[in-house]
């Protein structure tokens, strides 16, 4: 007998996660103890419950530009090296709980350099977190290895110089770039000096795509800029047509974001928040699944939704009626687009992934 799909035994399945923020997935405890800490007197609440509610509600804004305001709290109680370490290392703890044998998650360093830190210094004490809190998660039975991703922010113009930080910390513990914050009138283009950097470099990078702006935005991504994912990416999905008897028929965009097998880092919930999609049902999730686009699993920013990866499964199982070959599929989806050697993500298939997804089976 198969082992029912609830929410439980997904959080006892090995996942992968391409798409979580730092900044956007603190624990609402740490939130107010580092405030307190550092004198930080913004916070709407210092209740815990209060506080985890205040974030989940002010993000469910129907903007991403209003979603990314909740940030700033969060950004400005991790200004200084400890609570950097604290907050990475309860990252992995926390993921690594909810069954992630692999996460890439990323930052961005110029945000944390208002205490006085140095972008090398961000990087190298959040890679100490991540180490950290990744060899408590083994003495506490879950194992994860966490690969960090360098943001930079669409709207300060210093994407070169994170890209380069990428790289000469790409051997202790960064895997890759991305670029983040508002979409609409940041096309990904504005970056093209960083992406051309990285590719010279034969670093790994994704874009936030297709989020909070639709095509265009998609397009410059792949084909200007060379993305190897697309963070979010669902506008795609406006460049399918389906008619009125059932038939779909893929434009040009769409039809290469599918066949080349270009990785879709899809976050439901957020979407939910900001606006892009108007409910789990209409999501384009299912839609892209079905038509063998290679989509992914996602929390984009676990404080701010109140999921996890599990919760998202969950949600999509339920909405979508997946089994286990689904959730197995999503997650090689993952493990085969993530920033790691081939021999690593081969030891996590063989090893982790296909044989706990055979026992679930079973
Ligand atoms: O979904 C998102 N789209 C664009 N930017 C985002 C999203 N979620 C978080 N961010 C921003 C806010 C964070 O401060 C930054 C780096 O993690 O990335
Ligand atoms: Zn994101």
């Amino acid at each position: 007998m198969s082992t029912p799909v609830t929410l439980e035994a997904i959080r006892r399945a090995p996942k992968v996660l391409l798409h979580d923020h730092l900044d956007g997935g603190l624990r609402p405890k740490t939130v107010i103890e580092l405030a307190e800490a550092v004198g930080y007197q913004e916070l709407p609440s210092t209740d815990e419950a209060t506080l985890a509610k205040w974030f989940r509600d002010a993000a469910d804004s129907g903007s991403l530009v209003r979603y990314l305001e909740t940030f700033a709290h969060t950004v400005a109680v991790m200004q200084t090296k400890d609570a950097l370490v604290r907050v990475a290392s309860e990252c992995a703890q926390d993921l690594a709980a909810d069954g992630v044998v692999y996460a890439e998650v990323r930052y961005a360093p110029e945000l944390f350099e208002a205490g006085g830190l140095k972008l090398d210094e961000v990087v190298s004490a959040l890679t100490e977190g991540f180490e950290q809190g990744s060899a408590a998660a083994e003495s506490a039975g879950h194992r994860i290895r966490v690969g960090a991703l360098l943001c930079a922010m669409r709207q300060n113009d210093r994407a070169l110089e994170i890209a380069e930080l990428a790289v000469r910390h790409r051997d202790a513990g960064v895997v890759g770039f991305d670029i983040a914050g508002p979409e609409d009138g940041f096309p990904p283009t504005r970056c093209q000096a960083a992406f051309d950097y990285l590719r010279d470099s034969n670093a790994h990078f994704t874009i936030h795509a297709g989020e909070a702006y639709g095509l265009p935005s998609i397009q410059e991504a792949v084909a200007r800029c060379g993305t190897e994912r697309i963070g979010h990416g669902l506008r795609i999905a406006d460049d399918i047509t389906v008619a009125e008897d059932g038939s779909v028929t893929l434009g040009r965009l769409a039809a290469y974001v599918r066949d080349r097998g270009i990785p879709l880092e899809l976050c439901p919930s957020s979407n939910l928040q900001t606006g892009a999609a108007e409910s789990f049902e209409k999501h384009p999730f299912g839609q892209l699944a079905g038509l063998g686009f290679r989509v992914t699993v996602n929390t984009d920013n676990r404080l701010m939704s109140g999921c996890t990866v599990s919760s998202e499964f969950d949600k999509l199982a339920s909405t979508f009626d997946y089994g286990w070959d689904d959730i197995e599929r999503f997650t090689l989806n993952a493990i085969e687009s993530v920033f790691l050697d081939l021999d690593e993500r081969t030891a996590l298939i063989e090893d982790v992934i296909k044989p706990a997804y055979a026992a679930l089976r079973a």
